[in-house]
């Protein structure tokens, strides 16, 4: 026991948990009898030996801080960014990128050996030569005191204050610092999320690897006009000044509650309200909203593995089911007779409509509609497909749309998946209609978490 009255263990990691944190189990005597606390250690790795410091709390589990790594894993890593420990945006930048990708690869294996398919189907996961700066979109976060940068770890009350990114574009931190000069200079206020009081909440910034092009908006309760005239037109100064390839400088108002980055209205101070994005040699328009692949070198190999698996054929029809913006229709399309692309969100299928048009795709036809009736719609006006891909959002696609997908029966299942676990789940439900699973290609689309990214393919047996 501590001055603090803090107590100090010494403990195994045994493993890690979904959020790629370390587990632990340590044991205190209380009146006689021996109780039992699991442990959540960030920043560490299996097989460490580790001293940490905690209050005993009323409920089983808690969360520690390292205090000493005793043993060390061999892979363990002098963690390059300043902000690591603290910030949410990576969880291990203290492990060797080799170590990252087995573990990637071992987690998609044991699942689907849990669930009673061939862990040999797992091919190794696909890593990045540079696995930094490589995120082409990124949110920051206004503190109430106006400081711009990050979420702390598991705490989205407290924002760190931002010198650097080892993930985001290069573009991308330059852009966010420039902002976050300008709002201490004119001393702004920071929104704050319990009184709704203050001005400034996020900022978002988008960088076009392909064509250098930036988007840069500022999120605040208030439009950029009357006293806050003089401030934006500095704002407009200072970004263009300071990144020529701003191509987009928007000031959106968001007065909702929701913490998130939406608009009510929308005021380009500088350049469009979208910019240009290109992937596998097609042009996207992307506007601050649209969802688009984050992580766009491991997004072209994905796209090329899609590819690869579905084996589109000239004379064939296709279903992109939770298609977007048509990051894989456009170019399966290309390859097939005609597609159909399913999504919810309509300012994607209109974007999708558009990228189509503007790089001279004309055998799509894109549907707004929810996943489940999007299909039988699809279907009754289409026909059935030979070919049917799905990548849909972190929740999976859900037992209902993969029944009708079987009930389809297209020949051939490129399932993109950003969530394991749902996958398993949802390919479960193909069983039964005959279909077998060939491929799992699990690709990294963002080294340093645990996010697992799969490309596989399932096929019709009989
Ligand atoms: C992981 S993203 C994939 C988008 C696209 N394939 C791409 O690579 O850009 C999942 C998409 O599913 C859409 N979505 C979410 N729920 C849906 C639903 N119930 N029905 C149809 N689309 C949905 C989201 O809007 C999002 O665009």
């Amino acid at each position: 026991m501590t001055d603090s009255g803090k107590q100090s263990f010494i403990t195994d990691i045994h493993q890690l948990d979904k959020k790629g944190a370390g587990q632990a189990v340590v044991w205190q005597e209380e009146e006689g009898r021996r109780k039992k606390l699991k442990l959540t250690v960030p920043s560490t790795l299996p097989g460490e030996k580790v001293r940490v410091l905690i209050d005993w709390p009323k409920r089983r589990r808690a969360h520690a801080r390292v205090e000493e790594v005793i043993e060390r894993h061999p892979e363990r890593l002098d963690p390059p960014c300043p902000h690591f420990d603290r910030c949410g945006g990576c969880v291990w930048q203290h492990w060797r990128y080799e170590g990252q990708l087995r573990h990637k690869t071992e987690q998609v294996k044991a699942l689907l050996a849990q669930h009673g398919f061939d862990p040999d189907v797992v091919r190794e996961t696909i890593g990045m030569e540079h696995p930094w700066h490589y995120r082409n979109k990124m949110e920051f976060t206004f503190s109430p005191e106006g400081l711009l940068g990050l979420h702390e770890q598991g705490n989205f009350r407290q924002v760190i204050s931002l010198e650097t990114c080892l993930i985001a574009g290069e573009k991308i931190v330059k852009a966010a610092m420039e902002v976050a000069r300008w709002a201490r200079d004119h001393q702004l206020p920071g929104y704050h999320k319990d009184t709704h009081e203050g001005l400034l909440r996020h900022v978002m910034v988008r960088e076009s690897f392909a064509t250098g092009e930036v988007m840069v908006a500022l999120f605040a309760t208030e439009a950029p006009e009357g006293e806050l005239k003089e401030a934006a037109a500095d704002l407009t100064e200072r970004v263009t000044k300071a990144l020529p390839d701003v191509k987009s400088l928007l000031w959106l108002e968001n007065r909702a509650w929701a913490d998130r980055t939406q608009a009510e209205r929308t005021h380009v101070l500088a350049g469009r309200d979208f910019i240009y994005d290109e992937l596998c040699g097609f042009r996207y328009r992307l506007w601050f909203d649209t969802f688009f692949q984050t992580n766009p070198v491991q997004a072209a190999k994905l796209v090329e593995l899609a590819l690869e698996m579905g084996e589109p054929k000239p004379h064939e029809k296709m279903i992109d089911l939770f298609c977007g913006v048509g990051t894989f229709s456009l170019p399966f399309a290309k390859r097939v007779k005609a597609l159909a692309g399913i999504e919810i969100v309509e300012t994607s299928i209109e974007s999708a409509k558009r990228n189509a048009k503007d790089n001279g795709v004309d055998n799509t036809y894109f549907l707004a509609r929810d996943a489940r009736r999007g299909i039988d719609d699809v279907l009754e006006q289409f026909g059935r497909p030979e070919l049917l891909l799905l990548d849909p959002p972190r929740s999976g696609a859900g037992g209902k749309v993969m029944r009708k997908i079987g009930r389809a029966q297209p020949k051939r299942v490129v399932y993109v998946s950003c969530n394991p676990e749902t996958f398993v789940a949802d390919i479960a439900e193909l069983a039964p209609f005959g279909y077998v699973l060939k491929t799992v290609q699990p690709v990294d689309m963002f080294p340093h978490t645990a996010h697992v990214e799969c490309c596989a393919l399932l096929v019709k047996s009989s």
